[in-house]
């Protein structure tokens, strides 16, 4: 499969110092939906904003679909599309007219059954003469999509899209995603809802302190990271971890009413009946147990804490 976005060497410091991505390279693949994971901070935004050109790399080079963003940049940008994290419009504009305007700015010529079946989509053809500012938040943001998809992008940059959006909306965005992916567009979205990138996308790359730490196949990192939680629910609560289980690496949850066990499922000797005869040693009783795969959300924690690679989030940040 051909790249459709090349990021080679890229790097960005910030003035007064701050080096926010460093010697980022990363191919996304066409017609893809990427997950970018990655904790505050780590770059994500900058590096967005650079590919859709609009921080200045300090170096480095980005391809959309093989124009230089920098030297080509209106032939670049005119493949891509941005939902960025805020809200940025003018307020006092009718939506239709902002989206047929936001088109316009692409050289696309007007094509009202399109825009109308994109505010269809988006469930604001009823409000397609509302002034912005009349919206509810969640409108708003239905309207910042609708620009971002008023040129037919080929790339389509998702940040943070389902922060603090309601249920619907969140419902609706992934159709859409679904939508645009069958029509072939390549979708690059950063979420903090790890269990929907863990749904949607096809590949995940985790960014932390400016560096790609890890990009592979969603299933891939699942099978190759995924371990496996005990849950124990215990007769009686326990106020802390007993010295005599200190071999497992334990947690305490639901008010010491949960003993959580994490294991590798990819190891022959889990430990568990060890734990168990170890627990019915120390009189420690359990009413039901339970065992489920971990989220990429705890591969997720596990990746970007300090997991013996000499690195810790804080530091990198
Ligand atoms: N214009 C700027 N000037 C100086 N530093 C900046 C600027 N923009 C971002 N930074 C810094 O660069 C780092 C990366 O920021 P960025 O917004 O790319 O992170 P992020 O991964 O998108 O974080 P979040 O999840 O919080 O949105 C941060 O430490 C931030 O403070």
């Amino acid at each position: 499969m051909s790249s459709v976005i090349s990021i080679a060497n890229l790097s960005k410091t910030y003035k007064g110092g701050f080096k926010a991505l460093d010697g980022v390279d990363l191919e996304i693949e066409r017609g893809e939906i990427f997950a970018l994971l990655g904790p505050n901070g780590a770059g994500k935004t900058t590096l967005i904003s650079i590919v859709c050109g609009i921080v200045t790399p300090t170096s480095g080079q980005v391809l959309a679909d093989g124009h230089d963003i920098q030297r080509e940049y209106k032939k670049a940008r005119s493949k891509i599309g941005l939902v960025p994290q805020e809200i940025s419009t003018d307020m006092f504009e009718k939506v239709i007219v902002t989206v047929n305007f936001s088109r316009g700015l692409f050289g696309k010529a007007p094509d009202s059954a399109y825009i109308e079946q994109l505010l269809k989509d988006l469930s604001l053809w009823d409000k397609r003469d509302s002034a912005i500012r009349e919206l509810s938040g969640g409108m708003k943001r239905r309207v910042m999509i609708a620009k971002a998809l008023s040129h037919e992008p080929e790339i389509l940059f998702l940040d943070e899209p389902t922060a603090g959006v309601d249920v619907e909306l969140r419902r609706d965005m992934w159709r859409l995603v679904s939508s645009l992916r069958e029509r072939g567009v390549t979708i690059i979205l950063t979420t903090h809802y790890i269990e929907e990138a863990e749904e949607m996308a096809d590949r995940v790359g985790v960014i932390r302190g400016g560096e790609i730490i890890l990009v592979d196949k969603t299933e891939a990192i699942m099978r190759k990271l995924g371990k496996r939680r005990l849950s124990l629910t215990l007769q009686e609560p326990l106020e802390s971890l007993p010295a005599g289980l200190g071999e497992w690496s334990l947690e305490l949850a639901d008010e010491g009413h949960q003993l959580l066990y994490s294991f590798d499922a990819n190891e022959e000797r889990t430990g568990i009946p060890t734990l168990l005869r170890k627990m019915t040693d120390l009189g420690i009783g359990f009413s039901d147990l339970d065992t489920a795969k971990s989220s990429l959300e705890d591969i997720f924690v596990d990746l970007v804490s300090d997991n013996g690679d000499g690195k810790s989030a804080e530091a990198a940040e």
